[in-house]
């Protein structure tokens, strides 16, 4: 059976922080958690004068998750001054927004540009083709950053393997996590695990502006946005309040999701927002088995809408279990298969922005 991610944590929760009480997955000091073909890698980072009392609880990380039948196991632990919790996002209780930043779009400081990923609908891949994309623009020497502002479903801690909570070392800017060359932050690390999160319009627009300006991002080339699916709040507030230099639209080949990729897309044309492309995801089936190629979702119904947009066709990305398995095992395609085709597919689209001075 393949060793998932979710079973690895499942076991490392069995063990207790032995500072906190808390169990260690919870306590937040497992990071960078990656599964790739059974071979398991994770840190511990620890408070430095607390280092001595870890040392048995790596031990026996180690031999919990060897246990479950992984062809190795590498448990680092760094030691890190303590950091402060983060401010507190609406999500965790709080009630009061920060007052909304006035007037129009900002430049975040530092980020020469920002490209969001949107799609119409749900489901169709946009959080995969924006990790995938992240790495692949890090792996050709962009500073890259992925901000993961899917309320709805949070999923790039998943996808870049990063757990734990961001730290604040002033308790105002919160510092961001970094995975594979790519600077990340996760509306998904400022809430509980596993709390259900009922975001209110005002709320959702504070957290978005949080994560904008008051996340060190330090210096990018590029900052990826990863956005719920639809034509939401969160959109209108990143346009409104943060200059974004272009927007990707990400569809699979169906009628209805192209339906809905079109409401995307004129939502951005209203906010001035420029297109630089549609992806077009799921678009050929590749038996891993067999190699057989066919059409799930029918094939080449994106082409047809960029033509029609008169805007470029960026990709067309193949369904392949392994796309998916790289994914839930925390390190996407692009780095555990650099050389397959399928991560070939995010790798020139990369390429690509960069030519163009988009990336
Ligand atoms: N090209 C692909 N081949 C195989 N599996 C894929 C591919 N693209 C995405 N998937 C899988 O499909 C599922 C949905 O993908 P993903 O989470 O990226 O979609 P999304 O559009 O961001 O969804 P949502 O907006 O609802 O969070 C995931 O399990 C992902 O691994």
């Amino acid at each position: 059976m393949t060793l998932t991610r979710d079973a690895v944590l499942t076991a490392l929760k069995d063990l207790r922080d032995p500072v906190g009480g808390d169990d260690i997955v919870s306590a937040g000091i497992v990071r960078a958690l990656t599964v790739e073909d059974g071979a398991v890698r994770f840190v511990l980072e620890v408070a430095p004068d607390k280092a001595q009392a870890y040392g048995p609880v790596r031990d026996a990380a180690e031999a919990a998750v060897k246990a479950l039948g992984a062809t190795s196991v590498s448990a680092v632990m760094t030691a890190h001054s303590a950091p402060k919790p983060p401010p507190d996002l609406k999500g965790s209780g709080h009630s009061h927004p920060p007052k909304p930043l006035q007037g129009g779009p900002e430049k975040v400081p530092g980020v020469d540009r920002i490209i969001a990923i949107a799609s119409g609908k749900g489901g169709v891949g946009k959080s995969t083709v924006s990790s995938n994309l992240a790495c692949a623009l890090a792996a050709e020497g962009r500073r890259v950053g992925l901000l993961d502002a899917d309320v709805y479903g949070p999923s790039q801690p998943r996808m870049l393997g990063v757990t734990g909570r961001p730290a604040s070392p002033d308790g105002k800017t919160i510092l961001p996590m970094r995975n594979f060359g790519v600077t990340m932050m996760s509306i998904g690390l400022m809430t509980n695990e596993g709390q259900a999160v009922v975001w209110r319009g005002p709320m959702l627009m504070g957290a978005l502006q949080q994560m904008l300006m008051q996340v060190q991002w330090g210096a990018l080339d590029v900052l990826l946005v990863d956005l719920p699916p639809g034509t939401g709040d969160v959109q209108m507030t990143l346009a409104q309040k943060a200059q974004v230099d272009g927007a990707i639209v990400v569809s699979t080949p169906q009628d209805v999701a192209l339906l809905d990729a079109r409401k995307g897309i004129d939502m951005f044309n209203q906010m001035k927002v420029p297109i630089l492309g549609l992806i077009e995801n799921m678009s050929t089936h590749i038996c891993s088995n067999c190699g057989h190629e066919e059409h799930i979702f029918g094939h080449g119904g994106v082409a047809a809408e960029a033509a029609k947009l008169g805007v470029p066709l960026l990709a067309e990305v193949p369904l392949h279990l392994d796309i998916r398995m790289a994914s839930d095992g925390g390190a996407p395609i692009v780095v555990s298969k650099p050389d397959s085709p399928q991560a070939t597919a995010f790798r020139d689209i990369a390429r690509r922005m960069i030519a163009e001075g988009q990336a």
